[in-house]
Parts: structure tokens; sequence; C-alpha cells
């Protein structure tokens, strides 16, 4: 699916992840840039908007085809979980996938890896579902919160058990149907906890008005792609109102989705654009997009880059010298780590901010990065929400991933301008980009 390329046509794939337990790991060493990199990426769809057509599509009145879906092990988990709770998920094309709703039912044992998406967005299906569904993950997913969406679930009329934590192991015994109407959340910790709950809640019998208490909700362009992927299947969504969420009960309506290429997933290749002074070119990206492109430009642009957008794609040019930025991430947080990857190769300091929920995420991102930039030859200060990064001489080291595939996305940034970047384990990309290493390697042959 995913393709490196200097001409169109010429691709280098691997095969995708199996959807059980993570791969086995698998060391690697950070291939260096000996020059500027010059090359057109054709990444897979978003994880994000393909999780949520899966979603929207198991729970319509009709079928649905979701066209470039990201086929990585979290969508393949989110097929799998929609599949034990009774949707037909045919995923045997690369190309298109296609979804069959079916009365939704148990009992069913669900697998989240460590997938946000599938640990928050599937869990209020299951409330729908008739009979009992249990969840549990990989064991850093037990740590990652899900408290506030349990309670929220629970104040809206369904029966689920979590772990005394407030997290996995979780048990939805489903009635199949599920009451709705108001509740209030603390959705600081995760903005999945209201895309998961909005997602369900046109099947909710009174829908669902949700008020957010507490610090600010962040990654507010998720929340605009849940309302805005919602209105594409038919739902009322009201989000007029500052953190309140109102959706009308009513059926949901089968559709052709078309998923955007992974900015995300981009992010790591446009980083390489930066960092060695080259020129890369995400192909296929559309005119108008639902993921936060504009943020991103900004982003990249405060480092030292230029970001255009014609019809070849969104293009993104470096000088070879990353500009040190003081940012607010909290709008783009998954892309703190590649940034403090490009703030520890930057010409001055940095302190990136507004990122205190990254510390639930795959893992606590902010004392992962702290530790293995500092391993680097970085001066790295920790603070509750954030990161100051002062570069330093750096040097080799054996960079920890922690199961996440950010983590590695930033040690091979580094490794781009360092000599013996050593990955504890790249596998854990196939998290969301199975074809990192091959599409990474084939990046860096061209600099
Ligand atoms: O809804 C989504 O698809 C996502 C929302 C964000 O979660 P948080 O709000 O927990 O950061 C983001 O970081 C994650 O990668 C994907
Ligand atoms: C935070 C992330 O993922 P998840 O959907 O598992 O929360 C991520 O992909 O950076």
């Amino acid at each position: 699916m995913g393709a490196v390329t200097d001409e169109p046509g010429q691709s280098a794939t691997a095969s995708p992840s199996p959807a059980g337990p993570a791969a086995a790991t698998r060391p690697w060493v950070a291939p260096i840039a000996t020059g500027p990199v010059r090359s057109t990426v054709r990444l897979p769809g978003s994880k994000s908007m393909t999780a949520r057509a899966l979603v929207l599509s198991a729970l319509a009145a009709e079928p649905s085809r979701i066209e470039r879906p990201l086929r990585a092990r979290d969508t393949a988990l989110m097929a799998d979980a929609l599949r034990a709770l009774g949707a037909t998920v045919d995923t045997t094309s690369d190309e298109t996938w296609t979804v069959e709703p079916g009365p939704l039912h148990g009992p069913a044992h669900i697998d989240v890896g460590l997938a946000g998406t599938v640990m928050r967005f599937a869990p209020p299906v299951a409330t729908l579902a008739d009979g009992t569904v249990t969840f549990d993950g990989d064991p850093h997913a037990r740590n990652r919160p899900l408290g506030p969406i349990v309670a929220a679930l629970r104040a809206l009329g369904a029966d689920l058990d979590a772990s005394p934590t407030g997290g996995l192991p979780l048990t939805v015994r489903g009635r199949g149907l599920v009451d709705g109407g108001e509740a209030v959340i603390d959705a600081s910790a995760s903005s999945q906890f209201v895309s998961g709950l909005l997602l369900s809640a046109p099947r909710f019998a009174k829908g669902l008005v949700l008020r957010h208490e507490g610090p600010p909700v962040p990654s507010a362009p998720h929340l605009r792609m849940t309302t805005h992927m919602l209105r594409a299947a038919g739902a009322a969504v009201d989000d007029s109102v500052p953190d309140v969420w109102a959706v009308e009960p009513g059926a949901l309506r089968g559709r052709t989705w078309t998923i955007e290429p992974d900015l995300s997933g981009a992010a790591p290749f446009f980083a390489a654009a930066l960092v060695t002074g080259g020129v890369v070119t995400l192909a296929g990206w559309p005119r108008e997009s639902w993921q936060p492109v504009g943020q991103v430009t900004e982003l990249l642009t405060a480092l030292g880059g230029r970001v255009e957008q014609d019809a070849d794609g969104l293009t993104v040019r470096g000088t070879g010298t990353v500009r040190g930025v003081r940012a607010d991430l909290s709008e783009v947080s998954e892309l703190t780590p590649v940034v403090a990857a490009l703030a520890a190769l930057a010409d001055g300091p940095s302190h990136l901010r507004g990122v205190a929920h990254i510390r639930g995420h795959e893992t606590d991102r902010i004392a992962a990065l702290a530790r293995e930039l500092t391993k680097l030859g970085a001066h790295v200060v920790e603070h509750p929400d954030g990161l100051e990064i002062t570069p330093g001489p750096l040097r080799p080291a054996l960079f920890e991933t922690y199961a996440d595939h950010r983590m590695a996305h930033a040690a091979a940034v580094v490794g781009l301008a360092v000599e013996g970047v050593h990955l504890s384990d790249v596998a854990c990309t196939s998290k969301t980009l199975p074809e990192f290493p091959e599409l990474w390697a084939g990046l860096v042959a061209r600099s």
C-alpha cells in the first residue's frame, strides 16, 4: 500500500502486520542521510479516519465501502472488534474494504492491542450489543485512561465494569439498547472519550448531550473529524456550544468513505526534508482535508520548512537548518515525538507544551522522550505538560521505543543526522504503518 517513489508507479511495500499480539521485536539501526532527500511519498489512509469509517459503517442501516483504508495493526483490530460484535467486514482488498452491518451481539472478546481508538470507540458500540463483551489489550493498554468514558456510559444507562483502576480489562453487559440522554465527562485525558461516545450516540434511544467539565480537551481537530464524519453519515450533530456536543437519535446512512493519506504518519517523512534540506511530497493529498493540515503547516514553517499544496500533493521543503520553536502542541499532540526529535537537531532551544495528556499515550511520551533524547546528548527538561529541549553534540545510543510507533519515528528522524542510532524495536511501527522501515530506507536511499 504505502510507497516511496522517485517516479509514479515505482513502489516499496512490506507485508501487513498481524491483528493479534504485537509482532516480535525487531532491533534496527536508523539509516543516516548522506544528502538532501528528494521523494514523493505515497502513504496509506489516515488511522483516525479509517477507525471512524469502520465504526460508523458497522452502526449504519446499510452497507458501506471504505476506499484507501489504512491496513495496520490498529485498524485490523478495529475491524476484528466490529466483526466480533456482528458486522461483516471484508478487508481482503487493499483498495476497498466493505462493511455490512448486522445485529450487534455478544458474547465476544475484543483485543484492543495498544489502540486508543479501539479501546475508546468499541465499548460504546458494545453497549448496544445483546450479550456480554469483554475487552483487554497489550500490557500497557491497561495503563491507558478509560475511566471517564466508562462512567459516562454508566450514566447513560449502560451496564459495565472496569478494573479497580478504572481501565482495562473491561466487561460490558450489553442489553441491545442504551437510553442515552445527558452526561458530563472530563475528557482532558483524551479527546477519544468524546469521539467514542459521539460515534455511537445516534443509536442511543435518546441520543446524547455530552458536556465536558475539566481542563481543556486536547486534539480539537480529531473532534472536528468525528462531527464531520457523523454528519456525513446522516447524523444531526450540534457542536456550536464550546465543550458541549449534542447528537440526535436516528439511523446512520451507509456510504462510500474515501480515506485521506495519513498526515501524522507523514510527519517523519516531512521532518526528513527539514533535517536534510530536501523536499518530500505527500502524494494524493486532497484539496480539502479533515486532518489538521493548517496546524501542521504552521508548525513545519516555524521549524524552518516551506509547505505548499498543489496538484502533486502536499510538499515540504527544508533548508537543512531546523529552527528551535516554542509551540503549544495540544491540537496535534501525536506529533510531539517527531517535533521533539527535530528540536534535538535544531539551531537553538525549543519548548513544547500543552501535551500533559500524552503521558497516557502508547507510553508516557514526555518521560520517554526526555530519557531517550538525553541519552543521545540533548539537554532535556521534563515538565508536567511538555519538554524543553536544548540541542547538544549528539552521539550514538540505543534508543528505546517502548512499543510506541511514534517513538520509533522520532529515533529514525534523529538517526538521519547522527550515525549509530539503534532502535530497540522498529516492528512497533506496525501499529499505524507496517511498511515504515522499508519506506524509510527507500527515502534515505534517495538522499
Ligand atoms: O481520535 C483519534 O483518532 C485520535 C485522537 C487523539 O487522541 P488524544 O486526544 O488521546 O491525544 C490522537 O492523539 C490519536 O492518535 C488519534
Ligand atoms: C496517540 C496515538 O494513538 P492512539 O489512537 O492509540 O491513542 C498515536 O497514534 O499517536
